[in-house]
């Protein structure tokens, strides 16, 4: 069973390969959060597969603690897939401590590089450089999906340094404290009332106020409102009003 979690679609579009290849079943966590049905149980006599993006050299918070709450029966083997614009550090330790404390097997964690989607820090890579890289996924997926059919342990991510140790421990505790906030959010003239932010939105944390949005204190930041709205009507603080938009549906 694949469980994916996305925010601007990288993670989807690699969660539907993978299900394509292995002829498996595919659910969206983002789904599940927005229905509140998280601590139902989730029952497969085959391995669960998680597809989700990398936060500050993390799973999403989001995704752990769905994780966590949820109930999982029927096999213990998990496989974990994190789409990354660059790199996972040490996401491979908290993931195992993950499985430790879930008493699952993990059969393994790949990095697959996707376009970058982090517009309200970073810039996102034009059209033709964004299909090139997922092209260049291609080979990778197809070789995750066939070591997940044939029920094979990933091959071991090469563990990296100190640096990792610091992004993925302290670097990430102070990005949800600091930086984590729907605060910086708002939407400009060219919005059309359309909700279709609120769709978007895993967490709902967005309503519609006289037909414009207006948002909670749950943000993730996981891009999609800004990214996925169709008229380009969301911007974030004063870094994002330049920026194309990444959003692969
Ligand atoms: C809040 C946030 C934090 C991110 N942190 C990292 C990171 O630590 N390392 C990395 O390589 N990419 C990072 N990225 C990039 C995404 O992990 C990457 O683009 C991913 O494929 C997006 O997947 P999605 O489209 O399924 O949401 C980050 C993106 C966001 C929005």
């Amino acid at each position: 069973m694949i469980l994916y979690f996305t925010g601007t679609g990288n993670s989807r579009y690699v969660a539907r390969k993978i299900a394509e290849e292995i002829n498996d079943e595919i659910i969206s966590i983002n789904e599940l959060i927005k229905h509140e049905s998280t601590e139902e149980l989730i029952s497969t006599d085959r391995p669960f597969i998680f597809v989700c993006p990398t936060y500050a050299w993390r799973l999403p918070r989001v995704v752990t603690d769905f994780i966590r709450k949820t109930k999982f029966s029927g096999n213990n083997k998990a496989y974990f897939i994190m789409t990354c614009g660059e790199d996972t550090s040490k996401a491979i330790n908290y993931i195992q401590k993950l499985c430790n404390d879930k008493d699952w097997q993990l059969k393994g964690m790949a990095e697959v590089i996707m376009p970058e989607n982090y517009i309200a820090l970073f810039d996102v890579p034009d059209k033709e450089t964004s299909n090139k890289i997922i092209e260049e996924s291609s080979h990778l997926i197809y070789k995750i999906a066939s070591d997940i059919r044939d029920e094979k342990d990933f091959e071991i991510v090469e563990p990296s340094g100190f640096g990792g140790t610091i992004k993925s421990g302290i670097t990430n505790i102070a990005f949800y404290k600091f930086i984590v906030h729907a605060k910086g959010f708002y939407s400009t003239k060219q919005c059309i009332g359309c909700g279709k932010c609120v769709d978007l939105c895993p967490l709902n944390n967005i309503s519609l106020k006289d037909k414009q949005p207006r948002w909670g204190n749950k943000c993730t930041h996981c891009m999609a409102c800004i990214c996925g709205c169709p008229t380009k009507a969301i911007e974030y603080k004063n870094k994002t009003q330049t920026k194309e938009r990444y959003y692969l549906k």
